[in-house]
């Protein structure tokens, strides 16, 4: 501002102020006026002094957020969330906490030095005390969502600023903080910013909402709403209930719903019979475990409101650790490194139990056994189970990825050579893996993929118990059992030419086919073993709720037990005090239930996670080590599954997105994100 401007602000201000009636003498918002009342009178601030905003040290700043962590980790997909929605209106996104100091930020970076200048920037604190009338500031004293545009601000220096902020209370009606979004070139009326001031109240209304629910994720919660048709969607109106059904908590929306039938008198710590015409066991009764609405009738008014409940996240959670799946199942999880059993891996699951017990007839016969199913149905573990139940079991188990190994490389690695048998051959030769599987097993993954031109020396193997080397003239006995795998349909691969019709009669001795995880009777068991196994050494107890057990359940992981291993990988490192929750569960398979089951079942938090994760800023110019660091834990995560399937598929993208349920866009845009570049493009 040029001191003429500032000698003007400051005389209105005055003019304003000095002995008047201030509702009357100009046309100034009441609150305006009040706020001025309170930095000149109370506070003593001078309109013109021109110094800049506080900004606090990281280390400051780092004090500040500590003991908020749960706040600001909730509140920063909503804060990224409202910015995508603003950002191309030149608007920053701030979240400040209830002492005024910014905590999140975010903007066009492009204009970092601007938004610094003017304090519209991490660790800056807007207190009304200090900074004079202003969006933050203000919006903590009156506790009201406004708008503090251009001279409404106390100090001139501020008055090219324009900010629409919301207050968010906690559950006990205190401010946890404010949600602002902020411009300095803002060339629109005050009446024009009633969208960006809507935008931000309905922010901060799912930041509270949010807050409410992980505040009493152990809780019964009581979803209200005056409207039928909005039961399940709104957001807010939440009552918390303790064990016995008395009223713990009501957000500021469920107190002024109930605000006529209290009378002044306060929710907290009243029955809920007291409220509504139903008591606790019967709405237990009706509601639990069930999304249905119900309408309940206020006990002296008698207005009808429609309600539905949320369990504890805990409630009835299984408990899954490794002791207790042993007893309960009265089967010993193996230990780190242990071959798993056969029975083990047939989980509960009756039909496979029964395929289970036929290998066991044939396992020691010189007979070749195919293994069948989709990816990651266990057809590896399957194949060492075999191995180790059979006689040979103290002999080696040879695993050969057909798929993997190159055309060109599959011959020598599979037979062998003499020394000198081509050049770049090792000086000494080399047994190939069906000498080294003397005495014991070869397993032959993805038998589909060996290459034809093999495929009748395998054959000659398998009828002749023996092996010519490449180079090499007299054949070497060897006695092997093998065992084959393929996720594919043998009988058309046998049909267009892929595999030969004689070889598929030696290897199809006995054929074995493992069922896709969602055909699987026994998935909350085969959940609890998989989360007992990636929980390891956790010397934590760790269970699942029960909703989230139900989504898994539910889910199609069409990745099959390495998805759902990932996707517990994920939700261990990022769920608290060992219980993962439907917020927790990595966000595609939240996704795949009923939308509106989604929305309204699991965390808002989760819903926003996944809005936010489409338009993070993107690292392309920082290196990979920069990109990582930036990472929050539940990042790190991700990033470490997402590499691992990529790694697994010697990068091809297909059979990644393939294994762990995602789209082709979304492994290529988190690939972007976390910095993961196919080892071709490095
Ligand atoms: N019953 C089980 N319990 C726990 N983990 C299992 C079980 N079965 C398989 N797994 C895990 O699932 C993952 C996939 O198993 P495996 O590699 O045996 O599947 P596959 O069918 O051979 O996969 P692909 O067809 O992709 O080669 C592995 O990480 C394995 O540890």
């Amino acid at each position: 501002m040029y001191p003429q401007e500032t000698t003007s602000h400051t005389q209105k201000i005055q003019s304003c102020l000095v002995g008047k009636d201030l509702q009357n003498s100009i046309k100034i918002d009441p609150l305006i006026a009040a706020s001025w009342d309170r930095c000149f009178h109370h506070y003593g601030i001078d309109p013109s002094e021109s110094r800049p905003v506080q900004v606090l040290t990281a280390a400051e700043l780092r004090e500040h957020t500590r003991p908020i962590e749960r706040f600001t980790r909730i509140a920063k997909v909503a804060v990224q969330r409202l910015h995508r929605q603003v950002a191309d209106l030149g608007y920053a996104t701030l979240l400040c906490d209830s002492d005024g100091v910014t905590v999140d930020w975010q903007g066009d970076k492009r204009f970092s030095r601007q938004w610094k200048d003017c304090g519209l920037y991490l660790g800056a604190v807007w207190k009304e005390r200090q900074e004079g009338t202003c969006g933050v500031g203000t919006a903590l004293v009156e506790q009201v969502p406004l708008t503090i545009h251009g001279g409404d601000h106390f100090r001139a220096k501020n008055a090219n600023l324009t900010c629409s902020c919301a207050p968010i209370l906690s559950p006990s009606g205190k401010p946890l903080g404010v949600i602002d979004v902020s411009s300095f070139r803002s060339t629109r009326s005050k009446d024009r910013q009633h969208f960006a001031l809507q935008l931000v109240m309905q922010s901060a209304r799912m930041i509270e909402s949010a807050y409410f629910l992980s505040q009493f994720e152990e809780q019964w919660v009581l979803r209200l709403s005056l409207e039928r048709e909005l039961a399940e969607v709104a957001s807010g109106c939440l009552v918390a209930l303790d064990g016995d059904g008395c009223i713990l908590a009501a957000d500021r929306v469920a107190c002024s719903v109930l605000a006529e039938e209290l009378g002044g008198a306060s929710l907290v710590g009243k029955p809920i019979g007291d409220v509504f015409d139903v008591d606790f066991e019967k709405l237990l009764e009706m509601l639990s475990g069930s999304s249905m609405v119900l309408p309940l009738h206020t006990q002296k008014t008698g207005h009808q409101i429609f309600a539905s409940l949320r369990c504890p996240q805990t409630h009835s959670a299984k408990p899954v650790t490794r002791a207790e799946i042993s007893t309960l199942r009265n089967k010993k999880v193996p230990a780190e490194g242990e071959p798993f059993t056969l029975d083990y891996l047939a989980g509960e699951d009756s039909s496979l139990k029964e395929r289970v017990e036929r290998i066991k007839r044939v396992m020691d016969k010189p007979i070749p056994i195919l293994l069948n199913g989709e990816t990651g149905t266990g057809k590896e573990m399957f194949a060492q189970a075999i191995h180790h139940a059979s006689r040979r079991a103290g002999k080696p188990f040879v695993a050969v990825n057909c798929a993997a190994i190159p055309e060109s490389l599959i011959e020598s690695e599979l037979f062998g050579y003499k020394e000198g048998a081509f050049t770049g051959a090792r000086c000494k030769g080399m047994r190939g893996k069906i000498l080294q599987s003397d005495g014991g097993t070869l397993f032959l993954d993805e038998i589909g993929d060996m290459p034809a031109s093999l495929q009748p020396r395998l054959l000659r193997v398998l009828a002749e118990r023996e092996v010519t080397p490449l180079g090499g003239e007299t054949p070497i006995p060897v006695d092997l059992h093998v065992i084959c795998a393929t996720h594919r349909n043998v009988k058309d691969m046998v049909a267009c030419g892929a595999l030969r019709e004689d070889l598929y009669y030696r290897l199809n001795g006995v054929s074995f086919e493992l069922p896709p995880l969602r055909q699987r009777s026994d998935i909350e068991c085969l959940i609890g073993d998989v989360l007992a196994i990636e929980a390891g050494n956790s010397v934590e107890p760790v269970a699942i709720a029960d909703k989230a057990m139900r989504i898994m359940a539910d889910f199609p992981w069409p990745g099959n037990i390495r998805q759902l291993r990932n996707a517990l990988r994920y939700a261990l490192a990022v769920c608290e005090k060992g219980v993962i929750t439907c917020a927790d569960l990595p966000v595609d398979i939240i996704y795949s239930q009923d939308p509106k089951d989604a929305m309204v079942s699991c965390l808002p938090l989760q819903a926003l996670g996944c809005l936010s994760e489409t338009a993070e800023p993107e690292p392309s110019s920082s290196s990979v080590d920069e990109v990582i660091g930036g990472l929050s834990a539940m990042q790190q995560a991700e990033r470490q599954v997402i590499l691992e399937a990529l790694q697994k598929h010697k990068w091809q993208v297909s059979r990644a997105v393939k294994e762990l349920g995602i789209s082709r866009a979304t492994i290529y845009r988190k690939m972007d994100k976390y910095g993961i570049i196919p080892p071709n493009k490095q």
